[in-house]
């Protein structure tokens, strides 16, 4: 534990006027905030702030706890998978539940401004009645924050389409450290006055300021969307595969994902999901999203026909309404679930050349020799990124010690990222000199310094033990 200061009694009393009923100590009500969603690190906080406006977030940090010297764990959702939402001692949890209000929403532009607080899906649903969607969709939709993803420049399903959080983010509101509220909610798409200083706060994980609000720009709900699931023989052809599908499809191409056929084992056994084809050593879920659902036919059709005639696919099957479209997204969204039931298990989650994706899987598998339960490897093909997932029976030092540094060390060979989409948090900030130079996390240090002098937020993560 850092030299923090602890919760006095005075401390309790500031913070229940500032938030009347909103400073939660009852131990039972902080216990699912002090752990992370996959149960794999805890914390000991002993107070939950649950502000509703950036203005109270603001006099939580200014008039207090940077001037107290008490450090703060920012929290949205919790379902962060590298311990980034939860405190590692006795940080005070900062939530942005109660942060919920949709502030405005233009229709002709597309752009959304809200509160951090608000739900994915809540946000997914409010823009579908007005023929938008967010340029962002995750598996954890239903409890996730958008302030969280954000702050963690979560990557999810439609990126290939609509790109990251960088270019769709127009702006954000941020309280820093010191209680100053940065307004850069900017509703513009071009806006190139200086420094783009939002993107600091995309992807810092809590540790440079806590995003109050966020404006984002949401492309039109498309009118047909197919979904077609694949199966192919080779991680070698599904990769000729999204290489047809790109050239076939072009445009209206907006997902192109995989599993392999360990994670199919795994879907039937805890979550008694079938299988909608033959079994195949590699599925497809691919999508596409056009304005012309003829004409998005057509393609999809062609592209089918090619993929089976050049023996590529073997097996397939598409959806086009909305219950089979989502009982095959099931299939890739639910494996991170089927595996939590599977037993304890160590996740990587990786960027590598598209042609070495699955060659990780295979050589994690024949490094270890049998000693894991289970390795699979599953992922966003089209953005380059694989999600190795290693179970064992329970958490095991020797398996781990098998695991790590190998996998660091064949990422970093090949010119990879030891962390794609889900951040470093507190589990792989030590890692990050694998993928960053020691000059760029240097000058990070020094952002961090500059920004939260005392090092209050989010503290024990993103930033390595030795700078
Ligand atoms: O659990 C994981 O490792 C991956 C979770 C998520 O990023 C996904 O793509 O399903
Ligand atoms: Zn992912």
């Amino acid at each position: 534990r850092l030299p923090f200061s602890r919760v006095t009694e005075e401390d309790l009393a500031f913070f229940r006027s500032v938030l009347p009923g909103r400073a939660v100590t009852d131990p039972d009500l902080l216990e699912s905030s002090n752990q992370d969603w996959l149960k794999s690190v805890r914390g000991s906080s002993e107070l939950l702030l649950r502000p509703r406006t950036s203005e109270e977030v603001s006099q939580i940090l200014k008039r207090y706890c940077n001037h107290r010297n008490l450090a703060v764990n920012p929290q949205g959702g919790n379902t962060g998978l590298v311990g980034g939402s939860v405190p590692v001692h006795d940080e005070i949890i900062l939530s942005t539940a109660l942060m919920k209000d949709i502030r405005s929403f233009d229709s002709v532009s597309g752009i959304l401004t809200c509160q951090a607080g608000c739900v994915l899906e809540d946000l997914s649903l409010y823009l579908e009645d007005r023929d938008h969607i967010m340029p962002l969709d995750l598996g954890a939709k239903g409890s996730c924050h958008i302030g969280g993803n954000v702050a963690t420049n979560a990557g999810g399903l439609r990126l290939l389409r609509y790109g990251s959080l960088h270019g769709t983010v127009l702006g954000l509101e941020v309280v820093l450290a010191d209680g100053r509220v940065l307004d850069c909610l900017a509703t513009l798409r071009k806006d190139n006055t200086g420094y783009d200083l939002k993107q600091l706060f995309i992807g810092s994980e809590g540790t440079l300021g806590v995003i109050t609000a966020v404006s984002i720009l949401c492309p039109r709900k498309p009118r047909s969307v197919k979904v077609a699931f694949l199966g192919c023989d080779t991680f070698e052809q599904l990769l000729k595969t999204f290489q047809l599908c790109r050239a076939m499809l072009g445009e209206i191409l907006s997902a192109y994902e995989f599993l392999d056929s360990e994670c199919m084992r795994l879907l039937n056994t805890h979550l008694q999901l079938s299988n909608p084809i033959r079994d195949c050593r590699f599925y497809i879920v691919m999508e596409t999203s056009g304005s012309d659902p003829t004409h998005d036919e057509e393609k999809l059709h062609s592209f089918l026909e090619a993929a089976v005639t050049s023996s590529l696919v073997t097996e397939g099957t598409v959806a086009t309404e909305d219950s089979k479209i989502k009982a095959l997204w099931a299939l890739r969204e639910r494996i991170t679930e089927a595996l939590t039931h599977h037993g304890y298990t160590y996740k990587y989650d990786v960027s590598l050349p598209v042609e070495q994706l699955y060659q990780l899987v295979t050589d994690m598998r024949g490094h270890l020799q049998g000693r894991a339960k289970s390795v699979v490897g599953y992922g966003h093909v089209g953005d380059g990124n694989l999600h190795l997932n290693i179970s064992s029976q329970a958490k095991d030092p020797a398996l781990l010690a098998a695991i790590e540094p190998f996998v660091y060390e064949w990422t970093a060979r090949h010119r990879g990222s030891v962390s794609a989409e889900h951040g470093l948090g507190l589990k792989k900030r030590n890692y990050i000199y694998y993928s960053k130079s020691s000059q760029a996390v240097a000058l990070m240090g020094q952002l961090k310094a500059l920004l939260d002098p005392k090092g209050i937020l989010n503290p024990y993560k993103t930033l390595p033990d030795e700078q």
